[in-house]
């Protein structure tokens, strides 16, 4: 299985921490990218893109975002080629977003998803294959907009 980095905001530092430790017990490869407290406000783009840069470096790897509803993490991460950021609240986005759209980074809301729910939609994200065939197409139709996902790093 893939290494798997992890970034969140202050509103996404909560269930970042219990994402964590579920993905531990599967003994899973984690790395956790910041930021480190709930209690200091920070920016999050600036971990969208320490999550992107690490989830471009190798395509086995995989990234998961958290902020406050979900919604500024992945539309950071999906302004640069190659990412493909899911942002799922719920099981069934979850695990379309693995079939269809071979997503690699996972984005949740902390201050929408619970830890329970959280945790269910980790683990069918990252027990969900891509399907390819003709979605395999389209992604190439994405794909030839940006050749080179580095040249936009
Ligand atoms: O989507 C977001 C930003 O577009 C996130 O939810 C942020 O976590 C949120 O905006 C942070 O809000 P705060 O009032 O600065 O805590």
């Amino acid at each position: 299985m893939a290494n798997i980095f992890l970034g969140s905001d202050h509103a996404g530092f909560g269930l970042k921490k219990e994402i964590i430790d579920l993905l531990q017990n599967m003994s899973l490869f984690v790395l956790d990218m910041g930021c480190d407290s709930e209690t200091i406000s920070v920016d999050y783009p600036l971990y969208a893109r320490k999550v992107v840069e690490a989830v471009l470096a190798n395509p086995e790897n995989r990234g998961i975002l958290i902020c406050g509803t979900g919604l500024g993490m992945s539309v950071a991460a999906n302004r640069f080629p190659g990412i493909r950021a899911a942002l799922c609240q719920e099981l069934y986005t979850a695990k379309m977003s693995r079939l269809h759209n071979d997503a690699n980074i996972l984005v949740m809301g902390g201050r929408i998803v619970g830890s329970g729910l959280g945790r269910e939609i980790v683990r069918v994200w990252l027990s969900t294959p891509f399907e390819g065939g003709r979605h395999q197409e389209r992604l190439n139709i994405i794909d030839s907009w940006h050749p080179d996902p580095k040249d936009h790093l």
